[in-house]
């Protein structure tokens, strides 16, 4: 029985110093999504697309947790199976804090998916074009992330928690990617609490039970203990 879902967004790992999408000088402002996190942009330029998430995994492999992660790390560990830790995330940083299991719903930038066999396999530091599949030998291989216009991952299993949970809460995300951005509603629609802890109010923020502002290194580890 899942009494409490948490989901995050690039503001849980800001602190770690990996960079978020929408904030002055965000990922997005740097690298236009079309280009860089959709199917249609790989297949135009795929040296373009391993360039941006090869930059991303040498981010990811520099960075290392803050106390947010490591306080949801501890909840984990306390709460167990009643506890679904989902995140927006690529970063392995929750885990990396002790987190026994993480829901990464747009996937992961330290793992490799082939696009022919749907192999997988932990990502080479750094992927180039042409790369071929361990299993099936195909030159297909991609990040094992979800691009725009891609079904998220795991979204039967989060929907199962959404509609049992007590209590949802929202870290670190400004609440503008769909069918994330949804969550929220959906548990509350099942009746269950909801909680918002981010740095400035998300798009949805009024619609939430309680919302909390704030550095999420300070603001989660104050919730968790
Ligand atoms: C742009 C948007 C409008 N487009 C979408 O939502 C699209 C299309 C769409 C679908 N349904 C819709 C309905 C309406 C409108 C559009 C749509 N969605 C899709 O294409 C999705 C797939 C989307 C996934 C794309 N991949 C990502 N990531 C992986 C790759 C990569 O990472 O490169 S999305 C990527 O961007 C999103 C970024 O959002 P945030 O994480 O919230 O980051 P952001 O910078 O925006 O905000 C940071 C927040 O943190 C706060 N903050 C900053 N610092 C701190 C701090 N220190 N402490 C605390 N908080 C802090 C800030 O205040 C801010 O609020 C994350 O999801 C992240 O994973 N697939 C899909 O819909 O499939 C079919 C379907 C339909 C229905 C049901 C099922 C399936």
């Amino acid at each position: 029985m899942t009494r409490i879902v948490v989901l995050s967004g690039a503001g849980l790992s800001a602190e770690s110093g990996l960079g978020t999408f929408r904030d002055a000088g965000g990922l997005w402002a740097r690298y236009p999504l079309e280009d860089v996190a959709t199917p249609q942009g790989f297949a135009r330029d795929p040296a373009l697309v391993h360039d941006f998430y090869n930059a991303r995994r040498e981010n990811c492999i520099a960075a290392a947790p803050n106390a947010a992660h490591a306080a949801l790390a501890r909840l984990a560990h306390v709460l167990g199976p009643e506890l679904l830790l989902v995140t927006q995330n690529i970063d392995d940083l929750l885990e990396r804090a002790g987190a026994p299991e993480v829901v990464h719903m747009h996937g992961e930038v330290m793992r490799a998916l082939c696009g022919a066999c749907e192999h997988r396999w932990d990502a080479p530091r750094a992927m180039h074009p042409g790369d071929p599949c361990p299993a099936c030998g195909a030159a297909a291989t991609r990040p094992d992330v979800v691009w725009f216009g891609e079904y998220p991952y795991h979204l039967d299993r989060i929907a199962a928690a959404l509609a049992e949970c007590a209590l949802f809460v929202s870290i670190g995300t400004s609440g503008s990617v769909y069918p994330a951005a949804g969550f929220f509603a959906e548990a509350a629609g099942h009746g269950a609490r909801t909680l918002e802890l981010n740095l400035d109010p998300s798009e949805n923020s009024g619609r939430f039970d309680e919302a909390r502002l704030g550095p999420a290194a300070r603001i989660v580890p104050d919730w968790v203990d």
